[in-house]
């Protein structure tokens, strides 16, 4: 198949995986992802994500359905996928007692035609690095060391479990621009992450899983418009909830009353807000402490789990 940004190179169909125990940690998923987009997996503790990520990586065989990378089945066909995608596992495991350059020297011992191994060092920041033992890196240190790895055969598929786990603000900031630029210059980026600030700042779309099922896919602001917005201010004085225009014709959804603040949650914000800010004007009067905000990726997370644990959410899907 010819490249282009259309092709899907991840597709999954109807993905299960069942443990020895007979535990069923992945429950039935479907998603794919294109050429040259970061998709992001997330999820409670538990969800199976890793769970999913292996079977992409071809680590383990399904207990059912589907799963393609690149036109490939990784399991069975795992030398036409292999040498294509690069994986950062949670845990890199190397021996502690080679440098920085040794370790990536060795593992490009492994990788055909690997990148030269000052370029990776560089890409990931660890060039100062390079004559270091392992043992004496720091935890987020290791992190960029496993992603520099990951890089080494230049891969057009990449697989990053927590990519930023153990980071620091700064560290987590130049892994996303890093990311960002290899999506940028054409690398298929699947990820997972307990970081949502992670997901909204970097993935193109992203899958929320829960319970080994996906509870909603999308781009970060179609799943964040599944959670209502909120406004909130403090009344005027002399003025009662009951004297703002009908809030129910404004497409208020509910509404709260806390001494004088007042909290509207709507899924027509700019319908609220405007009726209200009219409505001030008319009075002329000021809505104190006015805050309008649409609702942020973590409150569409906790919505979304809610609702699973509740059994009231049927896996939502947004156009692509
Ligand atoms: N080897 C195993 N044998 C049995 N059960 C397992 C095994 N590995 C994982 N599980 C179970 O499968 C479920 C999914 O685990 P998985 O590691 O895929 O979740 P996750 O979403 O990646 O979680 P986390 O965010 O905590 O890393 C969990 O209930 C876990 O206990």
């Amino acid at each position: 198949m010819e490249a282009n940004e259309h092709e899907h190179v991840i597709e999954v169909t109807d993905l299960r995986r069942v443990y020895g125990g007979g535990f069923e940690a992945v429950r039935g998923i479907d998603f794919s992802v294109r050429r040259g987009e970061i998709f992001a997996l997330l999820g409670t503790n538990g969800a199976g994500k890793t769970s999913t990520v292996e079977l992409l990586e071809g680590l383990a065989a399904p207990a059912g359905g589907r799963v393609r990378v690149l036109g490939h089945d990784p399991y069975t066909e795992r030398a036409a996928v292999r040498p294509r995608t690069g994986v950062m596992l949670q845990e890199g495991g190397f021996p502690s007692e080679l440098t920085v350059a040794e370790t990536a020297r060795m593992w490009a011992g492994c990788v055909s035609g690997a990148r030269p191994v000052p370029d990776v060092l560089g890409l990931v920041g660890l060039e100062a690095k390079a004559g270091v033992r392992v043992k004496q890196l720091s935890g987020g240190q290791r992190r960029r060391l496993d992603l520099a790895l990951a890089l080494l055969g230049d891969p057009e598929v990449l697989f990053l479990d927590e990519p930023t786990t153990g980071l620091d603000a700064e560290g987590r900031r130049d892994t996303w621009e890093l990311v960002s630029a290899l999506r940028d210059g054409g690398t298929t980026v699947v990820l997972t992450t307990h970081y949502l600030e992670e997901a909204e700042n970097l993935a193109d779309r992203l899958a929320i899983m829960h319970d080994g099922r996906i509870a909603v896919t999308g781009t970060p602001a179609e799943v964040t418009a599944t959670e209502p917005s909120r406004i909130t201010f403090e009344l005027p004085h002399g003025y009662f909830v009951g004297d703002l225009p009908p809030l129910g014709e404004l497409g208020v959804s509910d509404h709260l009353v806390d001494g004088r603040t007042v909290r509207l949650r709507t899924r027509e914000l700019q319908r609220a807000a405007t009726g209200l800010l009219v409505w001030a004007q008319t009075a002329g009067v000021e809505l104190r402490r006015l805050d309008v905000r649409s609702a942020s990726l973590e409150e569409a997370f906790l919505g979304i789990a809610k609702d699973v644990t509740a059994g009231t959410g049927a896996a939502k899907e947004y156009a692509a």
